[in-house]
């Protein structure tokens, strides 16, 4: 389960003076993992469409001891997004240590409505982009022997009702950046990617999406921001996050997915699902 040359405990010293790009970086697991990454004394660059928030996030990294903060605010349906972030990287730092892969686009949870125009812009937001910015990113991290580290859901490898397109952009994920994996290794090019399996955070965002309709209580965003790091700094290939909970998921639905699948929709408070 790791990364050839993979070191073997995490120390929070592993981040200090590294620089590090975070999308998605303006709520949320990417807010929480700027704040980690400052107390470390990383160098940031975030990035997200709210220029406001943004900018209280950096003064907020800069408080906690980031070594430097700093944003570049647009959406990630645009495509000229991923080059202007990583040119700045490139002229403000001459390098790239980590590149962290989290922001997604709006999608809500609910049955499919036949708008295929959502599903097109959704994988440009939370599947091309992640492509587009690992390429760009690329030269850099193999000059660094750095991490990207791509933040996907129990839902990119289990599907669930009422989250098809946002599903089909996370399975994407996993079939993209795996075979590239291997690439890697093949080339001997020593860039690990680390992919992180969530299951239910609490986020604000989430939990405003399906608390109507799962009773479960989600995992903390704080611990899970925590955990996606030390999972990249150890170039590990894989995050379950809750672990226990995710690893029971996949280990029964390999085992008898149909009956697995009946115990999900089971657990859904059906009548509570908005039908827009
Ligand atoms: N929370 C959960 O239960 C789970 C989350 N995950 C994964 O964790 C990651 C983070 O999720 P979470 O923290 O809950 O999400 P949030 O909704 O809290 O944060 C999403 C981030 O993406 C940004 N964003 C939204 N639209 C765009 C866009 N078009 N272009 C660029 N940035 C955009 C948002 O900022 P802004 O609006 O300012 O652009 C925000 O910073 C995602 O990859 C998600 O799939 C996986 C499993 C479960
Ligand atoms: C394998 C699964 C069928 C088991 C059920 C686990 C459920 C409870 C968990 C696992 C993954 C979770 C979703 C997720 O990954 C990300 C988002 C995006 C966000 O904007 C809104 C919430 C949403 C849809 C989460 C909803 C809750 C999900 C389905």
């Amino acid at each position: 389960f790791y990364f050839y040359s993979a070191p073997e405990n995490f120390d929070e010293e592993m981040l200090r003076g590294k620089r590090v790009i975070v999308t998605g970086a303006s709520s949320g697991i990417g807010e929480q993992m700027a704040y980690h990454l400052a107390r470390m004394e990383a160098h940031l660059l975030l990035t997200a469409r709210t220029e406001a928030k943004l900018q209280k996030v950096v003064e907020r990294c800069l408080e906690l001891g980031a070594a430097s903060a700093r944003y570049i605010s647009g959406s990630m349906d645009s495509p000229s997004l991923p080059q202007q972030l990583l040119r700045e990287a490139e002229n403000t730092w001459g390098g790239l240590d980590m590149l962290i892969l989290n922001h997604i686009g709006q999608s809500s949870f609910t049955y499919f409505s036949g708008d295929v125009e959502h599903v097109r812009k959704l994988m440009e937001t939370n599947f091309v982009s992640y492509v587009a910015l690992a390429t760009a990113a690329l030269p850099m991290l193999k000059e660094s022997e750095g991490s990207i580290v791509v933040v996907s859901s129990i839902a990119g490898r289990i599907a669930g009702p009422f989250t098809a397109p946002y599903s089909a952009t996370k399975f994407a994920l996993e079939g993209f950046f795996s075979s590239l994996r291997q690439e890697l290794i093949i080339d001997k090019v020593n860039v690990s990617i680390t992919l992180c399996i969530l299951g239910y955070i609490n986020t604000e965002s989430a939990v405003r999406a399906v608390s109507h309709v799962i009773p479960d209580t989600p995992a903390p965003k704080e611990e899970c921001a925590l955990e996606i790091i030390r999972a990249g700094a150890l170039r590990h290939r894989q995050l379950h996050y809750p672990a226990r909970a995710v690893g029971t998921m996949l280990l029964i639905h390999s085992i008898a997915p149909e009956l697995f699948e009946s115990i999900v929709r089971g657990s859904y408070r059906l009548e509570n699902v908005r039908r827009t």
